[in-house]
């Protein structure tokens, strides 16, 4: 069977966009490991479904690098407004996710003639039962040191509605990464803390409205962005008052995004801004379960957002001095 599929990403989290007719009796946990095989045109951190929706403009979808299946997927999320924007000739447009139908919306270019949009990231929970996170005695995790992850490293947990453990850290834990590697490996392994693993993320404060977040992703490992992770990381900032103003600057390994987070009568709203840069056309022959590919057409969005990643880097560089 031919299929078609666009390689996309934001703040250099990639992956693979397929348009499926309906869900289709592809194996699409099997594509997404062999499509993610990094020895594999550079592999990929997910594979993006888009479908036909009932209740939207269209389905959003996630399988991780390891087959996992996510709730949601920020900077995927934008992959897909772009490509549903553009199919329906509009500026915005609804995608149901797996627990929620979220608003998403061509914006300005974020740097340059960046291709951006913004996407709703929806619904937020502190309930440690919504990660799944066990804790003895907590039904909820603010800011607080738990000795079995770290003696110095204040963590939050939250779900967006995927899981996230977020620790704001000193630079010592942003140049070395061996800590939170550690601790990311065995909260995704078989443990008694996050039985579903979890999204592991160390922000350093940077001014009152910029962080940098390093995320080590459930079902992935170690990525450039994790576009959840960072509006978590800009949400949790705001409460414990590392950052005031709310319009965020997250820089990460693959950029930066900007990050919206208000609060209404106790009720949070967030946003995720950034790029959806397309990065190739391929078209791939699904012989039994193995994947060939047949054909890639390169797009020249890339040579763009490297200059945008420079400027990221740059920052890093100056923040890291
Ligand atoms: N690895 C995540 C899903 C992808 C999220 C990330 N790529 C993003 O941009 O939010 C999880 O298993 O919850």
């Amino acid at each position: 069977m031919k299929v078609q599929l666009v390689k996309v990403h934001g703040s250099g989290n990639t992956f693979y966009l397929y348009e499926a007719l309906y869900d289709d009796k592809l194996d699409f946990v099997n594509m997404a490991k062999q499509l993610c095989d990094p020895s594999i045109n550079g592999g990929a951190d997910g594979l993006l479904l888009v479908l036909p929706s009932d209740i939207a403009d269209a389905k959003m979808r996630v399988i991780n690098a390891d087959g996992s299946e996510a709730s949601m997927c920020g900077n995927g999320l934008r992959c897909v407004a772009r490509h549903v924007c553009e199919k329906l000739e509009v500026d915005e447009a609804l995608i149901e996710t797996m627990h929620a139908c979220l608003a998403v919306k061509k914006e300005a270019p974020i740097f340059e003639q960046l291709p951006t949009y913004s996407v709703e990231i929806s619904p937020i929970s502190f309930e440690l039962s919504s990660l799944p996170m066990f804790l003895e005695d907590k039904l909820e995790l603010h800011h607080e040191r738990i000795p079995a992850f770290s003696e110095e490293i204040p963590f939050t947990a939250v779900s967006v509605p995927n899981p996230h453990l977020i620790g704001i850290v000193d630079k010592k834990y942003i140049e070395n990464t061996s800590h939170q590697q550690q601790l990311a490996a065995f909260l995704n392994s078989d443990n008694d803390y996050c039985p579903d693993g979890v999204n592991v993320s160390y922000v350093l404060p940077i001014s009152n409205n910029e962080i940098f977040v390093r995320t080590y992703e459930r079902g992935v490992g170690f990525t450039n962005a994790c576009g959840t992770a960072m509006t978590a990381s800009a949400l949790i900032s705001i409460m414990e008052n590392i950052v005031s103003d709310n319009l965020i600057t997250v820089y990460n390994p693959g950029g930066f995004v900007q990050c919206s987070v208000t609060q209404y009568n106790d009720k949070w709203t967030l946003a995720l801004i950034g790029n959806a840069t397309i990065v190739g056309y391929y078209d791939i022959e699904y012989i039994g379960n193995k994947i060939e590919f047949i054909n890639c057409v390169m797009s020249e969005e890339q040579v763009q957002y490297d200059k945008c990643n420079i400027f990221a880097e740059n920052k890093l560089i100056s923040i890291t001095k």
